[in-house]
């Protein structure tokens, strides 16, 4: 079991409240990640969770009890820090002993579970060397071993993949997707990457400012965003964004379209442009847009190669069935 519900939750330093009144909830089984740009309190829900930090008030309920005042060690819930949590000193299979001996389960009983999280996380063959012998993948599985062990309500990833370099944080992201449909256990992962959130997460918390923007299927949230802020910061690359003369054309404050919603010709469209860079991936090409009088700036993302250069014209024209239009306060219009 594992339903985490968050019941008008505030949280302040001092005098700066980071958190305002938040309701959220979390259910059994579900991958949930809380992204959101850099200082948005990500952690600090995180850490309110899982009692690493008081609640100023509100409540935390896990499994329909209230846990507002339970110590952390009594939560039930399992933190994943980033690999270099690990004590350099230790093998592998003291490191994902430790918290078990730190609950003085019998030996044998210990090396079962150690034997078993092993094995789920590939680690079986090297559970006799030293953090310091491993690969940062290894290191950050050895770091899921020791939460894993636990048997814990949920995990709670903490930017875990944030040390990996590129490579290996896709390889990671895969490695705890894999995990959790293994296990089915509630995770709640925070991140700033919106690729991780999109890939990973059943559910993806958006969060500014210690506010919920919204909370939706990482589908929904690219689909229908409910404010201007979501839809910048869910997509890559990000929506494009526009005011002025053309949004209203269209009814509304602003307007967004996303690079691979945007059609592009050499010869005619809807709006003309000028190519800055264009990245030709192979795969597909993304086209910097300037001049065109609507931003600073249009993306746009084709399928496969478009021969287009620096400083060619360049015609652009959103895909009208799948424009977003928003209001004056930023909000999605029907
Ligand atoms: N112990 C603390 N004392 C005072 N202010 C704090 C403390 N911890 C966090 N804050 C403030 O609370 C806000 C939210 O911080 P938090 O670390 O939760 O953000 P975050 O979204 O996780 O950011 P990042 O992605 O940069 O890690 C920030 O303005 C931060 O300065």
């Amino acid at each position: 079991m594992g339903r985490i519900v968050l019941e008008n939750v505030t949280k302040s330093f001092g005098d700066a409240q980071v958190i305002p009144p938040l309701n959220l909830t979390i259910e059994d089984g579900e991958f949930a990640v809380f992204v959101g740009p850099s200082g948005c309190g990500k952690s600090t829900l995180l850490r309110l969770i899982a009692g690493l930090e008081e609640t100023t008030s509100g409540q935390i309920l896990i499994d329909s009890k209230d846990a507002t005042e339970v110590p952390p060690s009594k939560r039930g819930l399992a933190m994943v820090f980033q690999s270099y949590a690990l004590y350099p000193h230790m093998t592998v299979r003291k490191n994902i002993a430790f918290p078990l001996r730190m609950a003085k389960m019998s030996q044998s009983e210990i090396d079962k579970k150690v034997e078993g999280a092993a094995k789920i996380l590939n680690l079986a063959d090297y559970l006799e060397q030293k953090p310091g012998q491993l690969s940062g993948g290894q290191r950050q599985r050895v770091a899921i071993g020791r939460a894993i062990v636990r048997e814990p309500a949920a995990f709670l990833f903490d930017e875990p993949l944030s040390n990996l370099d590129a490579a290996l944080r896709v390889g990671m992201r895969l490695e705890i997707s894999e995990l959790h449909n293994r296990l089915r256990t509630t995770m709640i992962y925070v991140t700033h990457d919106q690729v991780e959130a999109m890939t990973m997460a059943d559910k993806i918390v958006v969060l500014r400012a210690g506010n919920i923007e919204q909370v939706g299927s990482p589908l929904d949230l690219y689909h229908t965003p409910r404010n201007i802020f979501v839809a910048g910061f869910i997509g890559s690359p990000k929506m494009n964004i526009i005011s002025g003369p053309e949004a209203e054309k269209q009814g509304a404050t602003s307007i967004g379209f996303r690079p691979e919603h945007t059609d592009v010709s050499k010869t005619e469209g809807m709006w003309k442009g000028r190519v800055g860079v264009a990245e030709h991936l192979g795969s597909d090409t993304f086209i910097h847009v300037h001049d065109t009088g609507l931003a600073d700036m249009i993306t746009v993302r084709i399928n496969g190669d478009i021969a287009v250069t620096h400083g060619d014209d360049i015609y652009l024209t959103p895909q009208l069935d799948k424009l977003h239009r928003f209001d004056a306060d930023g909000l999605r219009m029907a």
